[in-house]
Protein backbone atom coordinates (compact mmCIF):
# COMPACT_ATOMS: atom_id res chain seq x y z
CA UNK A 1 0.00 0.00 0.00
CA UNK A 2 1.68 3.40 -1.11
CA UNK A 3 1.86 6.07 1.98
CA UNK A 4 -1.57 7.67 -0.15
CA UNK A 5 -3.37 4.85 0.07
CA UNK A 6 -2.45 4.23 4.20
CA UNK A 7 -3.36 7.67 4.68
CA UNK A 8 -6.84 7.26 3.15
CA UNK A 9 -7.06 3.97 4.60
CA UNK A 10 -6.58 5.64 7.99
CA UNK A 11 -9.26 8.29 7.19
CA UNK A 12 -7.10 11.11 6.59
CA UNK A 13 -6.83 14.01 3.77
CA UNK A 14 -4.74 12.41 1.40
CA UNK A 15 -3.85 15.43 -0.91
CA UNK A 16 -4.72 13.15 -3.39
CA UNK A 17 -6.98 16.46 -4.95
CA UNK A 18 -5.66 19.60 -3.30
CA UNK A 19 -8.47 21.90 -4.56
CA UNK A 20 -6.35 24.00 -6.94
CA UNK A 21 -8.23 27.29 -7.32
CA UNK A 22 -10.20 28.19 -10.62
CA UNK A 23 -8.09 28.63 -12.97
CA UNK A 24 -6.23 25.49 -12.69
CA UNK A 25 -9.57 23.38 -12.36
CA UNK A 26 -10.97 24.79 -15.07
CA UNK A 27 -8.73 26.46 -17.18
CA UNK A 28 -9.50 24.76 -20.75
CA UNK A 29 -13.13 26.30 -20.08
CA UNK A 30 -11.93 30.21 -19.31
CA UNK A 31 -11.19 32.54 -22.09
CA UNK A 32 -7.99 33.92 -20.94
CA UNK A 33 -4.35 33.99 -22.85
CA UNK A 34 -2.47 30.47 -22.89
CA UNK A 35 0.02 29.87 -20.62
CA UNK A 36 -0.92 32.86 -18.02
CA UNK A 37 0.34 32.09 -14.37
CA UNK A 38 -2.44 31.42 -11.58
CA UNK A 39 -1.96 34.19 -9.16
CA UNK A 40 -4.40 31.97 -6.61
CA UNK A 41 -5.29 32.01 -3.17
CA UNK A 42 -7.25 28.46 -4.14
CA UNK A 43 -10.29 30.13 -4.38
CA UNK A 44 -13.83 28.44 -5.51
CA UNK A 45 -14.54 25.27 -4.32
CA UNK A 46 -16.93 26.23 -2.27
CA UNK A 47 -19.70 24.07 -0.58
CA UNK A 48 -23.52 23.76 -1.44
CA UNK A 49 -24.59 23.36 1.36
CA UNK A 50 -28.53 21.52 2.30
CA UNK A 51 -31.10 24.31 3.79
CA UNK A 52 -33.52 22.24 5.67
CA UNK A 53 -34.68 25.74 6.86
CA UNK A 54 -35.35 26.77 3.45
CA UNK A 55 -35.88 23.12 2.18
CA UNK A 56 -39.11 22.82 4.56
CA UNK A 57 -40.28 26.64 3.77
CA UNK A 58 -40.60 25.73 0.13
CA UNK A 59 -41.42 22.21 -0.35
CA UNK A 60 -38.69 22.15 -2.96
CA UNK A 61 -34.20 20.96 -2.40
CA UNK A 62 -32.81 24.07 -1.57
CA UNK A 63 -29.31 24.48 -1.45
CA UNK A 64 -26.88 27.33 -0.52
CA UNK A 65 -23.82 28.18 -2.53
CA UNK A 66 -21.91 29.66 0.20
CA UNK A 67 -19.23 31.91 -1.09
CA UNK A 68 -18.64 33.64 2.15
CA UNK A 69 -15.89 30.07 1.95
CA UNK A 70 -13.77 32.22 -0.76
CA UNK A 71 -10.01 33.39 0.57
CA UNK A 72 -11.35 37.08 1.44
CA UNK A 73 -14.90 35.64 2.01
CA UNK A 74 -16.91 36.73 -1.02
CA UNK A 75 -17.34 35.38 -4.47
CA UNK A 76 -14.94 38.02 -5.82
CA UNK A 77 -12.24 36.16 -5.77
CA UNK A 78 -13.05 34.17 -8.56
CA UNK A 79 -13.13 36.95 -10.53
CA UNK A 80 -10.01 38.59 -9.24
CA UNK A 81 -7.60 35.32 -9.59
CA UNK A 82 -8.43 35.57 -13.65
CA UNK A 83 -8.39 39.63 -13.54
CA UNK A 84 -4.94 39.40 -11.25
CA UNK A 85 -2.80 36.94 -13.16
CA UNK A 86 -4.09 38.58 -16.98
CA UNK A 87 -3.05 41.78 -15.35
CA UNK A 88 0.52 40.50 -14.46
CA UNK A 89 0.75 38.73 -17.14
CA UNK A 90 0.18 41.49 -19.58
CA UNK A 91 2.75 43.37 -17.68
CA UNK A 92 0.71 45.93 -15.33
CA UNK A 93 1.98 47.00 -12.31
CA UNK A 94 -0.82 48.79 -10.57
CA UNK A 95 -4.51 47.65 -10.73
CA UNK A 96 -7.60 50.05 -9.48
CA UNK A 97 -11.00 49.45 -8.60
CA UNK A 98 -14.26 51.25 -7.88
CA UNK A 99 -16.05 49.11 -5.01
CA UNK A 100 -18.52 48.77 -2.22
CA UNK A 101 -15.97 46.91 -0.02
CA UNK A 102 -15.95 43.45 -1.07
CA UNK A 103 -14.01 43.87 -4.89
CA UNK A 104 -11.52 45.83 -2.79
CA UNK A 105 -10.55 43.63 -0.52
CA UNK A 106 -10.48 41.16 -3.13
CA UNK A 107 -8.40 42.66 -5.21
CA UNK A 108 -6.14 44.32 -2.51
CA UNK A 109 -5.29 40.97 -1.42
CA UNK A 110 -4.05 39.16 -4.82
CA UNK A 111 -2.73 42.41 -5.87
CA UNK A 112 -0.26 41.89 -2.75
CA UNK A 113 -0.16 38.33 -4.19
CA UNK A 114 1.05 39.10 -7.58
CA UNK A 115 3.12 41.88 -5.94
CA UNK A 116 0.95 44.69 -7.89
CA UNK A 117 0.33 48.00 -6.41
CA UNK A 118 -3.82 47.96 -5.45
CA UNK A 119 -5.74 51.27 -6.11
CA UNK A 120 -9.15 51.20 -4.46
CA UNK A 121 -12.04 53.62 -4.33
CA UNK A 122 -14.68 53.69 -1.93
CA UNK A 123 -17.76 55.97 -1.48
CA UNK A 124 -17.23 57.88 2.09
CA UNK A 125 -18.26 56.54 4.70
CA UNK A 126 -20.37 53.32 3.22
CA UNK A 127 -17.90 50.61 3.27
CA UNK A 128 -17.92 48.04 6.22
CA UNK A 129 -15.45 47.97 8.51
CA UNK A 130 -13.78 44.02 7.76
CA UNK A 131 -13.84 45.25 4.09
CA UNK A 132 -12.19 48.60 4.47
CA UNK A 133 -9.54 46.54 7.10
CA UNK A 134 -9.13 43.69 4.55
CA UNK A 135 -8.41 46.05 1.84
CA UNK A 136 -6.09 48.20 4.31
CA UNK A 137 -4.20 45.70 5.62
CA UNK A 138 -3.49 44.14 2.03
CA UNK A 139 -1.70 47.54 1.70
CA UNK A 140 -4.04 49.14 -1.07
CA UNK A 141 -3.89 52.85 -0.79
CA UNK A 142 -7.87 53.63 -0.46
CA UNK A 143 -9.25 57.00 -1.69
CA UNK A 144 -12.38 58.07 -0.10
CA UNK A 145 -14.91 59.78 -2.88
CA UNK A 146 -17.53 61.76 -2.30
CA UNK A 147 -20.15 60.34 -3.88
CA UNK A 148 -21.87 56.49 -4.61
CA UNK A 149 -20.46 53.60 -5.81
CA UNK A 150 -21.93 54.57 -9.52
CA UNK A 151 -19.46 57.69 -9.02
CA UNK A 152 -16.79 55.69 -8.15
CA UNK A 153 -16.59 53.38 -10.92
CA UNK A 154 -17.01 56.33 -13.46
CA UNK A 155 -13.94 57.46 -11.69
CA UNK A 156 -11.86 54.09 -12.08
CA UNK A 157 -12.86 53.94 -15.74
CA UNK A 158 -11.66 57.28 -16.29
CA UNK A 159 -8.17 56.76 -14.30
CA UNK A 160 -7.69 53.41 -16.05
CA UNK A 161 -8.25 55.41 -19.56
CA UNK A 162 -5.91 57.87 -18.45
CA UNK A 163 -3.24 56.53 -16.68
CA UNK A 164 -0.89 52.99 -16.62
CA UNK A 165 -3.39 51.21 -14.23
CA UNK A 166 -5.65 48.31 -14.93
CA UNK A 167 -9.18 48.83 -14.18
CA UNK A 168 -10.35 45.50 -12.37
CA UNK A 169 -13.71 45.87 -11.74
CA UNK A 170 -16.29 43.18 -13.35
CA UNK A 171 -16.57 45.45 -16.79
CA UNK A 172 -13.46 43.95 -17.05
CA UNK A 173 -14.10 40.64 -18.93
CA UNK A 174 -11.90 38.54 -17.46
CA UNK A 175 -13.63 39.00 -13.84
CA UNK A 176 -16.63 36.86 -15.32
CA UNK A 177 -14.64 34.47 -16.80
CA UNK A 178 -13.48 33.47 -13.17
CA UNK A 179 -16.78 34.07 -11.64
CA UNK A 180 -18.74 31.46 -14.42
CA UNK A 181 -16.86 28.61 -12.51
CA UNK A 182 -19.48 28.87 -9.34
CA UNK A 183 -21.93 27.78 -12.05
CA UNK A 184 -19.72 24.69 -13.12
CA UNK A 185 -19.76 23.94 -10.12
CA UNK A 186 -23.00 23.86 -8.94
CA UNK A 187 -23.59 21.65 -11.95
CA UNK A 188 -20.89 19.28 -11.35
CA UNK A 189 -21.85 19.13 -7.41
CA UNK A 190 -25.38 18.23 -8.25
CA UNK A 191 -25.37 16.54 -11.31
CA UNK A 192 -27.35 19.10 -13.26
CA UNK A 193 -28.45 22.39 -13.51
CA UNK A 194 -31.23 23.34 -10.71
CA UNK A 195 -34.71 24.66 -11.86
CA UNK A 196 -33.75 27.41 -10.18
CA UNK A 197 -31.07 29.99 -9.28
CA UNK A 198 -31.68 32.92 -7.04
CA UNK A 199 -28.92 35.31 -6.03
CA UNK A 200 -28.04 39.54 -4.76
CA UNK A 201 -27.76 41.54 -7.82
CA UNK A 202 -25.87 44.95 -7.21
CA UNK A 203 -23.22 45.93 -10.28
CA UNK A 204 -25.26 42.91 -11.75
CA UNK A 205 -21.34 40.62 -12.97
CA UNK A 206 -22.49 37.69 -10.42
CA UNK A 207 -25.80 36.75 -12.54
CA UNK A 208 -24.27 37.77 -15.55
CA UNK A 209 -21.25 35.32 -14.64
CA UNK A 210 -23.39 32.24 -13.67
CA UNK A 211 -25.21 32.83 -16.92
CA UNK A 212 -22.30 32.62 -18.75
CA UNK A 213 -21.53 29.45 -16.93
CA UNK A 214 -24.61 27.82 -17.09
CA UNK A 215 -25.32 28.30 -20.61
CA UNK A 216 -21.58 27.50 -21.52
CA UNK A 217 -22.03 23.60 -19.99
CA UNK A 218 -25.37 23.28 -20.95
CA UNK A 219 -23.39 23.92 -24.50
CA UNK A 220 -20.83 21.06 -23.69
CA UNK A 221 -23.16 18.78 -22.64
CA UNK A 222 -22.47 19.01 -19.49
CA UNK A 223 -25.91 19.60 -17.87
CA UNK A 224 -29.32 19.04 -19.69
CA UNK A 225 -31.15 22.00 -19.13
CA UNK A 226 -30.85 25.91 -17.70
CA UNK A 227 -32.04 27.32 -14.69
CA UNK A 228 -33.92 30.04 -14.37
CA UNK A 229 -32.46 32.96 -13.10
CA UNK A 230 -33.77 35.17 -10.01
CA UNK A 231 -32.26 38.29 -8.96
CA UNK A 232 -32.81 40.12 -6.13
CA UNK A 233 -32.06 44.16 -5.51
CA UNK A 234 -32.39 45.84 -1.87
CA UNK A 235 -35.77 47.79 -2.97
CA UNK A 236 -33.62 51.01 -2.40
CA UNK A 237 -30.96 50.55 -4.71
CA UNK A 238 -33.39 48.43 -7.18
CA UNK A 239 -32.92 49.56 -11.10
CA UNK A 240 -33.42 46.28 -12.69
CA UNK A 241 -36.60 46.17 -11.04
CA UNK A 242 -37.90 49.76 -12.12
CA UNK A 243 -35.72 50.00 -15.27
CA UNK A 244 -34.05 53.28 -14.00
CA UNK A 245 -31.09 54.26 -12.63
CA UNK A 246 -31.56 55.49 -8.87
CA UNK A 247 -29.27 58.59 -8.81
CA UNK A 248 -29.51 58.04 -5.28
CA UNK A 249 -29.18 54.34 -3.67
CA UNK A 250 -29.53 54.12 -0.33
CA UNK A 251 -29.88 50.37 1.67
CA UNK A 252 -28.00 48.61 4.56
CA UNK A 253 -26.80 46.24 2.52
CA UNK A 254 -24.12 48.34 1.46
CA UNK A 255 -22.33 45.83 -0.91
CA UNK A 256 -25.56 46.10 -3.14
CA UNK A 257 -26.10 49.85 -2.80
CA UNK A 258 -25.62 50.35 -6.82
CA UNK A 259 -27.90 52.85 -8.56
CA UNK A 260 -26.60 51.93 -12.26
CA UNK A 261 -25.28 48.45 -12.46
CA UNK A 262 -22.56 48.14 -15.14
CA UNK A 263 -23.55 44.58 -16.18
CA UNK A 264 -27.21 46.07 -16.49
CA UNK A 265 -27.55 45.03 -20.31
CA UNK A 266 -25.74 41.27 -19.45
CA UNK A 267 -28.31 40.91 -16.55
CA UNK A 268 -31.22 41.75 -18.43
CA UNK A 269 -30.53 38.63 -20.72
CA UNK A 270 -29.47 36.39 -18.51
CA UNK A 271 -32.81 36.72 -17.11
CA UNK A 272 -34.72 37.06 -20.13
CA UNK A 273 -33.34 34.00 -21.86
CA UNK A 274 -33.93 31.73 -18.75
CA UNK A 275 -37.18 32.70 -18.14
CA UNK A 276 -36.68 34.48 -14.77
CA UNK A 277 -37.09 37.81 -12.96
CA UNK A 278 -36.02 40.47 -10.76
CA UNK A 279 -37.85 41.40 -7.35
CA UNK A 280 -36.73 43.83 -5.04
CA UNK A 281 -36.76 43.32 -1.28
CA UNK A 282 -36.68 45.27 2.23
CA UNK A 283 -33.94 46.22 3.86
CA UNK A 284 -35.97 44.25 7.08
CA UNK A 285 -36.40 41.31 4.95
CA UNK A 286 -32.89 41.14 4.28
CA UNK A 287 -31.76 41.99 7.57
CA UNK A 288 -34.55 39.35 9.09
CA UNK A 289 -33.43 36.79 6.51
CA UNK A 290 -29.58 37.28 7.37
CA UNK A 291 -31.05 36.31 11.05
CA UNK A 292 -32.86 33.64 10.45
CA UNK A 293 -30.16 32.25 8.28
CA UNK A 294 -27.57 32.58 10.86
CA UNK A 295 -30.08 31.09 13.70
CA UNK A 296 -31.44 28.30 11.82
CA UNK A 297 -28.86 27.27 8.92
CA UNK A 298 -25.85 28.35 11.07
CA UNK A 299 -24.76 30.01 7.72
CA UNK A 300 -23.65 33.90 8.98
CA UNK A 301 -23.44 36.15 5.85
CA UNK A 302 -23.19 40.08 5.31
CA UNK A 303 -26.45 41.60 4.83
CA UNK A 304 -26.49 42.01 0.96
CA UNK A 305 -25.76 38.10 0.84
CA UNK A 306 -29.43 37.58 2.27
CA UNK A 307 -30.98 38.94 -0.13
CA UNK A 308 -31.72 36.42 -2.60
CA UNK A 309 -33.00 34.21 0.79
CA UNK A 310 -35.39 37.65 1.56
CA UNK A 311 -36.38 36.80 -2.01
CA UNK A 312 -37.12 33.04 -1.62
CA UNK A 313 -38.86 33.99 1.78
CA UNK A 314 -41.22 36.74 0.15
CA UNK A 315 -41.71 34.77 -3.02
CA UNK A 316 -43.36 32.04 -0.91
CA UNK A 317 -45.34 34.82 1.10
CA UNK A 318 -46.68 36.02 -2.27
CA UNK A 319 -47.66 32.44 -3.07
CA UNK A 320 -44.77 31.93 -5.12
CA UNK A 321 -44.41 27.61 -5.30
CA UNK A 322 -41.07 26.14 -5.55
CA UNK A 323 -42.36 22.93 -4.32
CA UNK A 324 -41.13 19.84 -5.61
CA UNK A 325 -38.09 21.34 -7.49
CA UNK A 326 -34.33 22.00 -6.79
CA UNK A 327 -33.16 25.49 -6.23
CA UNK A 328 -30.07 26.79 -5.82
CA UNK A 329 -29.56 30.29 -3.81
CA UNK A 330 -25.94 31.92 -3.88
CA UNK A 331 -25.14 33.96 -0.39
CA UNK A 332 -22.41 35.89 -1.75
CA UNK A 333 -19.64 36.58 1.29
CA UNK A 334 -19.82 36.31 4.94
CA UNK A 335 -21.27 37.97 7.59
CA UNK A 336 -17.92 38.74 9.66
CA UNK A 337 -17.99 41.73 6.98
CA UNK A 338 -20.07 43.53 8.72
CA UNK A 339 -20.88 42.94 12.38
CA UNK A 340 -22.11 46.58 13.20
CA UNK A 341 -25.18 46.25 10.64
CA UNK A 342 -25.86 42.86 12.15
CA UNK A 343 -26.00 43.13 15.13
CA UNK A 344 -28.15 47.09 14.83
CA UNK A 345 -31.71 46.51 15.80
CA UNK A 346 -31.04 43.48 17.67
CA UNK A 347 -31.27 45.23 20.99
CA UNK A 348 -29.33 44.24 23.96
CA UNK A 349 -28.68 40.40 23.08
CA UNK A 350 -25.82 40.34 26.02
CA UNK A 351 -26.69 42.07 28.82
CA UNK A 352 -26.33 39.66 31.46
CA UNK A 353 -22.96 39.50 33.78
CA UNK A 354 -22.52 37.30 36.77
CA UNK A 355 -20.20 36.57 38.71
CA UNK A 356 -17.53 33.72 37.63
CA UNK A 357 -19.76 31.45 39.81
CA UNK A 358 -21.53 28.24 38.51
CA UNK A 359 -24.78 28.59 40.37
CA UNK A 360 -24.46 32.17 39.57
CA UNK A 361 -24.13 31.14 35.93
CA UNK A 362 -27.31 28.72 36.00
CA UNK A 363 -29.77 30.87 37.17
CA UNK A 364 -28.61 33.43 34.74
CA UNK A 365 -29.00 30.93 32.20
CA UNK A 366 -32.36 29.46 33.83
CA UNK A 367 -31.03 25.91 34.27
CA UNK A 368 -31.46 26.02 37.95
C1 LIG B 1 -21.67 40.48 -0.83
C2 LIG B 1 -22.15 40.89 -2.18
N1 LIG B 1 -23.28 40.35 -2.64
C3 LIG B 1 -23.75 40.66 -3.84
C4 LIG B 1 -23.11 41.56 -4.65
C5 LIG B 1 -23.70 41.83 -5.98
O1 LIG B 1 -22.92 41.28 -7.00
P1 LIG B 1 -22.92 41.95 -8.41
O2 LIG B 1 -22.35 43.33 -8.23
O3 LIG B 1 -22.05 41.09 -9.23
O4 LIG B 1 -24.32 42.01 -8.84
C6 LIG B 1 -21.93 42.18 -4.21
C7 LIG B 1 -21.20 43.16 -5.01
O5 LIG B 1 -21.75 43.84 -5.81
C8 LIG B 1 -21.44 41.82 -2.95
O6 LIG B 1 -20.32 42.35 -2.48
N1 LIG C 1 -20.28 44.90 -4.57
C1 LIG C 1 -19.21 45.25 -5.41
C2 LIG C 1 -19.47 46.37 -6.39
C3 LIG C 1 -18.45 46.30 -7.52
O1 LIG C 1 -18.64 45.12 -8.16
P1 LIG C 1 -17.75 44.53 -9.33
O2 LIG C 1 -18.10 43.09 -9.29
O3 LIG C 1 -18.13 45.25 -10.53
O4 LIG C 1 -16.31 44.74 -9.01
C4 LIG C 1 -18.00 45.48 -4.52
O5 LIG C 1 -17.74 44.64 -3.71
O6 LIG C 1 -17.32 46.48 -4.64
Amino acid sequence: MSSQEQAAAAGRFTGVHQWRGVIEEYRELLEIPAGVEAVTLREGGTPLVASEWLSGVTGAEVWLKVEGNNPTASFKDRGMTTAISVAKHDGAQAVVCASTGNTSASMAAYAAKAGLKPLVLVPEGKIAAGKMAQAILHGAQVIMVRGNFDACLALARQLAWDYPVELVNSVNPVRLQGQKTAAFEVVDFLGDAPDHHLLPVGNAGNIAAYWLGYTEYQRLGRSTRLPQMRGFQAEGASPLVTGEPFPDPETKATAIRVGNPASWKLAEAAVHESEGRFAAVTDERILAAQRELASRDGVFVEPASAAGVAGVLQDVAAGVSYAGTRMVVTVTGHGLKDTVTALEGMGPVVDTVVDADVRAAAAAAGLA
